[in-house]
This record gives C-alpha cells, sequence and structure tokens, in this order.
C-alpha cells in the first residue's frame, strides 16, 4: 500500500470543508489529507486561499462548513488551551518569516526550545547549530539580523520553524526570495526532513518546477475549490486547462488575474464616485 492510501498515519484532514471570511466563502468543497512522511505541494493563483487553508489547518479560522481533524482531533471540539498544545506539535513558517529583530541568529532559532521546553543551554546549543547547520548557516550563528541577507534571513526562520522537530510543518512559500542555489538547497532541505522527521508538510507555492522535484501529492486550488489533486506526475499528465495553464505559467487561460468585484467594493466605489461627483 502506497503512503497515500493507508489511512492511520492521517495527520491533518480537511472533509467537505468550506473557509472564507464574514458571508465571503473563499473556499468550498475542500477534500485534503496529508499523511506522516508525505510532502503535500497546495498551488494556486494569487488569492485562491491557499493561505486561508493553512490558517484553517492551525485553528486560526473555523470552517464556515465541513470538518477539520488535526492528529485525530475535531478542531471545532478544542479547548483553546488544547489547541495550543496541539499548534507545538506543529511548525509554521509564514510568508514573512517573522524573526524577532532584537535577537540575533542563534537566539532566534533558540527561541523556541527556550519557550517551549525544559531543555538545558548546552543541549539547545547543539540543536540551534544542528538546525543552523542544516540550512548552511552554521557559521552566521553570531551574527545579528541586520548584518544578514533577505535569502539567509528566510534560512533562519526555516530552522527555527524545524527546531523542535514538529509532526506537521507548514511552509508559506518557503522560496519566494531566494537565490536558485538556496532554492534547491531548501527544497532538499523540506524533503529530508520530512523523510528524517516522518512528519507531514505542506507546502504553498508558486514554484512547480522546484516543488514537483520533491513532494508526494499536489492540491491545486482555484475558481473557489479544489480544482485537481494528484501526484506531480498525474497533474503533468492532466489536461485540466487550468492545470496546463498554471504549468506553463501562461497568462493566458482560465485562471484568473482579477481580484472578483464583490458588493463590499460596489459599496465603496458607489460611495468613493459619490463624494467625488457631490
Ligand atoms: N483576514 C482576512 N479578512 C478578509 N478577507 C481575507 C483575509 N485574508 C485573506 N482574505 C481574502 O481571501 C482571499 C484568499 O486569500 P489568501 O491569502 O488565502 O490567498 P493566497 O492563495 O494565499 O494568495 P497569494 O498567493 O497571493 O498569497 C483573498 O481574496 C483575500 O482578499
Amino acid at each position: 500500500m502506497s503512503v497515500h492510501q493507508s489511512e492511520s498515519t492521517t495527520i491533518l484532514e480537511l472533509e467537505d470543508v468550506s473557509l472564507g471570511y464574514g458571508d465571503r466563502t473563499i473556499l468550498s468543497g475542500l477534500n485534503v489529507r496529508v499523511r506522516k512522511g508525505e510532502v503535500v505541494a497546495l498551488i494556486g493563483g494569487s488569492g485562491s486561499g491557499k493561505t486561508t487553508l493553512l490558517r484553517a489547518a492551525t485553528g486560526q479560522i473555523a470552517p464556515q462548513k465541513g470538518k477539520v481533524t488535526l492528529y485525530g482531533q475535531d478542531l471545532s471540539k478544542v479547548t483553546p488551551e488544547k489547541m495550543r498544545l496541539l499548534r507545538q506539535r506543529m511548525g509554521v513558517l509564514f510568508q514573512q518569516g517573522a524573526l524577532f529583530t532584537d535577537l540575533g541568529v542563534f537566539d532566534n532559532v533558540a527561541f523556541p526550545l527556550r519557550e517551549l521546553t525544559q531543555d538545558s543551554e548546552a543541549l539547545i546549543f547543539e540543536k540551534v547549530l544542528s538546525k543552523l547547520d542544516a540550512v548552511g548557516l552554521r557559521s552566521a550563528a553570531h551574527l545579528k539580523l541586520s548584518e544578514i541577507s533577505g535569502g539567509m534571513a528566510r534560512r533562519v526562520a526555516l530552522a527555527r520553524s524545524i527546531v523542535l522537530e514538529p509532526e506537521l510543518i507548514l511552509y508559506d512559500e518557503p522560496f519566494a526570495g531566494l537565490d536558485p542555489i538556496s532554492l534547491g538547497m531548501t527544497a532538499k532541505l523540506i524533503r529530508d526532513t520530512a523523510d528524517r522527521l516522518h512528519c507531514g508538510s505542506v507546502l504553498i507555492t508558486h514554484d512547480i518546477e522546484e516543488s514537483f522535484n520533491i513532494v508526494d501529492y499536489v492540491y491545486m486550488v482555484g475558481q473557489g475549490q479544489l480544482l485537481v489533486a494528484g501526484t506531480p506526475d498525474e497533474l503533468r499528465a492532466s489536461d485540466n486547462p487550468y492545470v496546463q495553464q498554471f504549468l506553463r505559467g501562461s497568462p493566458q487561460g482560465p485562471v484568473v488575474f482579477e481580484y472578483p468585484e464583490t458588493p463590499h467594493f460596489q459599496q465603496w466605489y458607489a460611495q468613493r464616485k459619490g463624494h467625488l461627483n457631490g
């Protein structure tokens, strides 16, 4: 049985989930499953709802419909305290790495260990240097954040998100702003981390080429729904026009570039127009 077929190893599951903000629904009919050791890519156009899906997985937003299950727990039923404990088993790398600017490289990576574990400083020293080594920044441990580049800062953020060796890691565009070498290294690191920790990984990315080399499964969202799901090979072979446009990076096709017009926009527009004319 392949990793993707076995039921018992599920870490994160969304069943017939609808997500949105207020009365606006962004995505509906979502069925997503992430298993131990599996690296899953979540792809889709700008504003299609990928980050929103990550927010639902971390319990930051509740689904409008359907069920989100994390480590076997229905998130609609967990208390805030329990949610806090579940989040500790999860590593998140957000689009803006959100490093603490008043802490240096070493202390940024050490932060989760000092906050959430009883580890001794000697053990923290070993763990932090080993994670910095994994991202190629062992010898940058002593630097201040003002002394490193944007791409290096992203690698520090990556080291910090894996320092607790979590069971699920969510990466929001981990390749953004990286040069081709760091990009290849980061992709390899994501794959190696999943293999070594046997954790589930979800990767939001626009980088089809790099991600298809390392992921086991791909979910593509667009037009308010899950458009396709399959292995990278299955997606490459798909004749779905949306998929093909995305894979070719073509500006022509069904993937919409324009933000959709909503009643809120129309209201705002009419008011502004009214002011200007009145
Ligand atoms: N806090 C919020 N309140 C209201 N609407 C939001 C909020 N966050 C996101 N949205 C809307 O939800 C939609 C999906 O946004 P989301 O950030 O999930 O997209 P995305 O696929 O991650 O986009 P990108 O690839 O550009 O980062 C967008 O139309 C956005 O305007």
